[in-house]
């Protein structure tokens, strides 16, 4: 395969560098740069979002009008951005994309998500013309561009420049599937007359993610794990059966980190940069933490970290009891992140009863997430599930040993102490039950209490762990070679 260069086209509804909520960002970023560097052309399309960093620098490529039977001419422009060496079309909507949010604003949604992600799907395939680009592979990710499948498979199925292109469909995180009622796709009457039951809810909502998985040549989730959970009705967000269909054509390929991007030896948001040979670089990290978020500036206590959205797929409803119980004893918890309303309060709460002991800070902050990996001892993802986890793996790089759930890409990524303390990186819990939590903690605790040593040792051992994007990217050659049925190379 190496030696097959492919034309791809990677879609998807945030790159990190761009615009970025959460962990499919980092995937945009880093998989289409570490297929570059495999020698595909690949080229990123994304929406060209109000908030898209360096957007005032964007060259103008065209404008475009998309004629539709029941919306009439919908007008759009094409701009291009550079990753790199990667290029980065933004398709340019001032109706869908000239907003303050990517999704949504002040944690709503907005209403017409489903027309507005129908639209940016249809527009991919649409500008290609203009861009004069025949990609073998358009990869997309999520159920933002899961209609690319389906659009490909019926109005564009004779359309010349398609003839051998495939489709792949990464799940990043299939709770989320874009379910949308039939009067918001008018702009896609393919869908909006649809009977086919598998992938409506109701008679009259369509299931964006089911059409993906259904519709795509093949499909992955980001971590072989998750890729069998799927496939369970217990870890498959109602949706087995139709991961089931598709069986063959499905597969879990894992995550990498970009050790560009979080490295503590080169990063430039800590104040020291250390290596496995000489940690002293990471006590000052938990100083300046310690400083920078208003903690206690003690170095004798162990600081647990966390990094994440707040929805209830990070656990927190497990977390907030057995932090009531933990902060009673010499530790510190510093939790960063935005979203739900209700975790919020609960997290002001404790941070109230707690202070000095437990920080809360309610923001978006790529500069504290850095600084949290660096200054941390221990890292929280206690998820109910997670599909591959990228925090985890940025924690090891650090030596900021992850505290996990048994589920997901954590299982695949984190090896428990007390399961094999000569292979340990982290610990691992499995019940989703605040008291099971609360007793690897506390066991955590007495560990970095009571055998100093052995937690230098278990920190070396995890930033000895790499998870490098330059493996990962040979499984998706693979799995796009299998799509282009390239079995000879
Ligand atoms: N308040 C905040 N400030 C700064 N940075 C913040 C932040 N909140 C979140 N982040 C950042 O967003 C990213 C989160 O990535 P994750 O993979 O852990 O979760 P997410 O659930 O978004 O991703 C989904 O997609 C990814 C990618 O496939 C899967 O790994 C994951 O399991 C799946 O749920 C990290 O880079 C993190 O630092």
């Amino acid at each position: 395969m190496s030696n097959h260069k492919l034309k791809i086209l990677f879609v998807a509804s945030e790159v990190e560098s761009f615009a970025k909520t959460g962990g499919l960002a980092d995937v945009a970023k880093a998989l289409p740069l570490a297929l570059k560097a495999r020698g595909h052309d690949v080229r990123i399309m994304m929406p060209f979002y109000r908030t898209i960093a360096g957007g005032d620098q964007a060259e103008f490529i065209c404008n475009q009008t998309l004629n539709t039977e029941q919306c009439g001419e919908v007008n759009y422009a094409i701009r291009k951005l550079h990753l790199e060496e990667v290029p980065v079309y933004g398709v340019d909507s001032m109706h869908y994309f000239d907003r303050a949010g990517l999704y949504g604003e002040g944690n709503h949604a907005y209403g017409d998500n489903g027309e507005r992600f129908a639209f940016f799907s249809e527009a991919i395939l649409h500008s290609c013309d203009a861009l004069d680009f025949t990609p073998d592979i358009i990869h997309c990710n999520d159920w933002h561009t899961s209609l690319v499948p389906y659009l490909l498979k019926t109005r564009y199925q004779d359309h010349p420049r398609y003839r051998a292109t495939k489709t792949i469909l990464s799940c990043h995180n299939a709770a989320y599937q874009g379910i949308f009622n039939k009067s918001q796709l008018a702009i896609t009457p393919e869908l909006q007359h649809c009977n086919d039951s598998r992938m409506l809810e109701n008679f009259s909502y369509v299931n964006y993610l089911k059409v993906g998985v259904l519709y795509a040549d093949k499909v992955n989730a980001v971590s072989p794990n998750y890729a069998t959970e799927l496939l369970t009705p217990l870890g498959s967000h109602g949706m087995s059966h139709i991961f089931a269909e598709r069986s063959a054509d499905f597969e879990g390929i894992i995550n990498g980190c970009d050790y560009n991007d979080w490295s503590p030896a080169t990063d430039s948001y800590i104040p020291a940069n250390y290596d496995a040979n000489d940690l002293s670089g990471k006590d000052k990290c938990k100083a300046a933490l310690q400083q920078e978020v208003g903690l206690d500036q003690n170095p004798d206590f162990p600081i647990f970290g966390m990094v994440c959205r707040l929805t209830e797929q990070k656990g927190f409803q497990i977390l907030v009891p057995a932090l009531e119980a933990f902060l009673v004893h010499q530790v510190q918890v510093i939790i960063v992140g935005t979203g739900d309303p209700i975790v919020t309060k609960q997290l002001q709460q404790l941070e109230q009863k707690f202070a000095g002991k437990f920080k809360f800070i309610n923001a978006y902050s790529n500069s504290l997430s850095h600084l949290v990996e660096a200054g941390a001892d221990f890292f929280l993802m206690p998820s109910l599930f997670e599909p591959c986890g990228l925090n985890q793996l940025y924690s090891l790089a650090y030596g900021t040993l992850p505290i996990v759930r048994g589920v997901g890409g954590l299982k695949d990524t984190v090896n428990d102490y007390d399961e094999d303390p000569q292979r340990a990186n982290g610990f691992i819990f499995y019940e989703p039950e605040p008291t099971d939590l609360l007793n690897i903690l506390r066991r955590v605790l007495l560990l970095y209490i009571e055998q100093p040593a052995e937690m230098q040792r278990i920190k070396q051992q995890a930033m000895a762990c790499h998870f490098y994007w330059s493996d990962s990217v040979v499984d998706y050659e693979r799995l796009y070679a299998k799509a282009l049925q390239l079995y000879a190379l």
